[in-house]
């Protein structure tokens, strides 16, 4: 197991844990969410496979969403509630499901089986959020800010803040491929805070741009964190969890092996990336 933990970020810049908040009404409730991709390709004859026929092989040979189809099973069987006040950790190894539990939740992805319940309409915060590379940065804030919910008076009101916190400039007004590639995950970052959700998601989210834009991206998410009922954050770096999080999720493999503590889960997965046990030594945490 080859997993990077990330301890680069230093602890003093990171927003601190929301301490001893009373726990609130559920605000998430996931019940045996299964999450299954189909994607065009893979092994012929494999198992995952669904039967094309001779005709539709033969006429849509040659076009690349033609051919078998592989299912890839992100997530399986996960089921917990959220409440509001809670900050939860999600961690797991690369490809073990975080960001599609996340994506799900968001109901950005539809379950292949299982629900999700949501009190409010959760907002995924991350740096991969889909910007127009057309279009200048005061239309992708536009853009941004009526996907996430608000009225363009509203979104015109906040644009000269939002282009002020990613640090633009006259680069405001000039297509995002003109962009540097931290102007542009600045900019992200600052549209997908431009309203405070309710139920927060943030996906690796204190990555983004160099050491000074990091701290004030954190002060950020601390400041919604606290306004924001419920808080879900992804992240590698084990000591941003530690720091942020009341309560850890480690999925592996698409399962949730542990639910629980923030120190007894982080510790349990530390020393399984390190390679000294198994995921299945997380599921006594549950
Ligand atoms: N759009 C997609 N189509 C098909 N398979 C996908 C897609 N997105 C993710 N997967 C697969 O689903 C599984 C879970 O991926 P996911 O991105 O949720 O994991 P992750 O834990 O967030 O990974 P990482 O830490 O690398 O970001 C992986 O096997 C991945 O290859």
């Amino acid at each position: 197991m080859t997993e990077d933990i990330d301890f680069e970020i230093d602890a003093e810049d990171l927003p601190q844990r929301a301490g001893e908040r009373t726990l609130g009404s559920p605000s998430v409730i996931v019940d045996d969410l299964h999450i299954t991709y189909r994607v065009f390709g893979g092994r012929r004859g494999g198992t995952t496979q669904t039967k094309t026929s001779l005709l539709n092989r033969a006429i849509n040979l040659g076009r690349p969403d033609s051919g078998p189809i592989t299912e890839v099973p992100a997530v399986r069987g996960v089921s917990f509630v959220a409440h509001h006040g809670e900050t939860i950790g999600i961690v797991g190894t690369n490809g073990s499901g975080k960001s599609t539990l996340l994506r799900a939740v968001a109901g950005l992805l539809p379950p292949t089986k299982g629900r999700v319940f949501v009190s409010a309409e959760p907002a995924l915060l991350g740096v991969n959020a889909a910007l127009l590379p057309r279009l200048s940065g005061e239309r992708n804030i536009m853009v941004g800010g009526l996907a996430l919910g608000l009225n363009a008076k509203e979104v015109r009101e906040r644009t000269q803040d939002v282009a002020s916190f990613a640090e633009l400039g006259d680069f405001l007004y000039l297509p995002m491929n003109a962009y540097s590639s931290g102007m542009a995950s600045r900019l992200r970052f600052a549209i997908s805070t431009i309203t405070t959700p309710k139920i927060l998601m943030i996906d690796e989210a204190l990555a983004t741009g160099d050491a000074s834009f990091r701290k004030k991206s954190t002060a950020r998410i601390e400041q919604i964190r606290d306004q924001a009922g419920t808080v879900f954050f992804v992240s590698h770096s084990l000591g941003s969890v530690r720091a942020m999080c009341t309560r850890v999720l480690w999925i592996d493999k698409g399962v949730l092996v542990a639910d629980g503590d923030v120190d007894e889960v982080c510790d349990a997965y530390h020393e399984f990336v390190q390679g000294r046990k198994d995921a299945s030594s997380g599921a006594k945490l549950r």
